[in-house]
């Protein structure tokens, strides 16, 4: 089971997500910024590097939403979701295709990475 922990950043009324580079089996999926838990690393600590190295953004991690965990085949994932507030730094991409600051409600239109389907919609309907 591979741990990940990403955010969601809101701001404006907006969510931030991201787009995956045309490689591997996730080629070109929208996903939430974020990466896989290293040991000895708490899920906040993770989140806070990971979103410096991907988008040299500096956020302060906020609540846990919910975490999934999805069978790709050839391997699981867990995903954990946090909420992050974006306190520093100047958004550039590292890693990633594109990004988007998009309304929850529009969040359904974009192709997200199948882990993060359930998730979007439930975001999507503003249940939380
Ligand atoms: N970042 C991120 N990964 C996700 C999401 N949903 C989902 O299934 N994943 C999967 C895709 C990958 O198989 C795995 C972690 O992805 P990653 O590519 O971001 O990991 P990483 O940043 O640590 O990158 P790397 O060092 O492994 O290249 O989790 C999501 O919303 N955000
Ligand atoms: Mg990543």
């Amino acid at each position: 089971m591979v741990k990940v922990v990403a955010a969601v950043i809101e701001q404006n009324g907006k969510i931030l997500i991201c787009r995956r580079k045309n490689k591997d089996g996730s080629a070109g999926k929208w996903e939430f910024p974020g990466g896989k838990q290293e040991p000895g690393e708490t899920e906040r600590e993770c989140l806070s590097r990971e979103l410096m190295e991907e988008l040299c953004l500096v956020v302060q991690p906020g609540d846990k939403i919910e975490a999934v965990r999805h069978d790709y085949g050839s391997f699981s994932v867990e995903v954990a979701f946090y909420r992050a507030k974006a306190v520093g730094g100047e958004m550039k991409l590292m890693v990633h295709a594109d990004a988007a600051w998009v309304q929850k409600e529009a969040l359904c239109g974009y192709d997200f990475l199948e882990a993060d389907i359930g998730f979007v919609r439930w975001l999507a309907e503003g249940k939380r």
